[in-house]
């Protein structure tokens, strides 16, 4: 089931189609589990994520051979707002940078084995700043969802999606206060690291942004369109392909779960096939990963995006896999059980 979609009307009805874990395969997993060489729960978070992602991968003893990275970059018009601490040229020179193998992404990729892509949408042509009217159009919105969409690779076995957009934790606190209620101070924090002159600016523009299109939005799409920009939506677009492909995703930071949340908000549990990689330094991130239902594998202060803490995560879902599948079993080892 990979259908592309060619307006939002069909891309939600690509995700309320999309398919579900393989039961079985999970059932037999949990099986297997209990039966390997270690006390029960031994092996703590790790037998869940294992045991997850057997029921998506659809075999109780899978591997993780092929992981993919997928970087996407966008333009905010937003940062006309003075939100950030960097220039908004830095998304340009950055993608650059990418492409030269000079980010913390392209080590962490390396370092994980994961293929790696950085995709720079239009970024001549900025999402509107979202204080004077949405972000995109529904026309700009589905070809943003569709880069992501055609970016996943039907042969990877685990998807990342990253993200570099100078103003995009704006876009993301205010997608957040939008879908999930509270203030905008609940949302709003330093992203690259604004001062606080800087921050009290930003969450006006985060709490004008969200009352201004409050109306028009009825569910995460609405959301995305209106708050976004074209690296959330691709990201979005390609969290909705892998799980078209039963390929599992790690979650990277705000502005990554951000763009997941229009997934679950425009349709439940769109993000089952998602764990979350890290929770960011970013001051809302606890608060998005809570509304979200998603417990973070490592929390180790990063706030780079960039898809980073989620590419680290991958060696712990890597180490989770190897043991649950690599594992003898007491039977097989000899060895008495309790
Ligand atoms: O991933 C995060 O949680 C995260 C937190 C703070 C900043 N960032 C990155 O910083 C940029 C956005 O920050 P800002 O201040 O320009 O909105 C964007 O390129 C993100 O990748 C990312
Ligand atoms: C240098 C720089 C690198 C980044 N990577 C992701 N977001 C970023 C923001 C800045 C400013």
């Amino acid at each position: 089931m990979t259908a592309s979609f060619d307006t939002l009307a069909a891309f939600r009805a690509v995700l309320a189609d999309a398919p579900a874990a393989d039961l079985t395969a999970r059932e037999q997993a949990q099986a297997r589990n209990g039966q390997l060489t270690k006390p029960p729960g031994a092996l703590g978070r790790l037998e869940d994520l294992a045991i997850w992602y057997a029921g998506w991968r659809g075999t109780p003893r899978p591997a993780l051979a092929s992981p993919q990275v997928l970087i996407f970059a966008g333009n905010h018009g937003v940062t006309a707002q003075g939100v950030s601490a960097f220039p908004a040229e830095v998304t340009e020179q950055m993608v650059l940078n990418f492409q030269h193998g000079g980010a913390a992404i392209n080590q962490l990729s390396t370092a994980f084995g994961a293929q790696m892509a950085v995709h720079a949408i239009d970024l001549d042509r900025p999402a509107a700043d979202f204080t004077q009217s949405p972000a995109m159009t529904e026309q700009e919105l589905v070809a943003a969802l569709r880069t992501g969409w055609d970016a996943v690779d039907p042969q990877a076995d685990l998807l990342v999606t990253g993200e570099m957009g100078i103003g995009n934790t704006t876009s993301a606190a205010a997608i957040a206060l939008a879908l999930f209620g509270g203030d905008a101070e609940d949302w709003t924090g330093r992203g690259t690291g604004v001062d606080d002159a800087g921050l009290l600016n930003k969450t006006r523009v985060v709490r004008e942004g969200e009352a201004l299109h409050a109306a028009a939005i009825t569910d995460g799409m609405d959301a995305l369109r209106c708050l976004g920009g074209r690296e959330l939506a691709a990201m979005a677009g390609a969290i909705a392909r892998a799980r078209s492909l039963r390929i599992p995703v790690l979650l990277d930071g705000f502005i990554c779960c951000a763009a997941a949340a229009c997934l679950a908000k425009t349709q439940t549990g769109a993000l089952d096939h998602c764990a979350a990689g890290h929770v960011s330094a970013e001051a809302a991130h606890p608060r998005l990963l809570t509304a979200l239902n998603k417990q973070p594998l490592l929390s180790l202060g990063l706030r780079l995006g960039e898809g980073s803490g989620a590419a680290l995560a991958i060696g712990v879902l890597k180490g989770a896999i190897a043991c649950h599948s690599g594992m003898a079993t007491f039977a097989e080892a000899g060895v008495s059980e309790a």
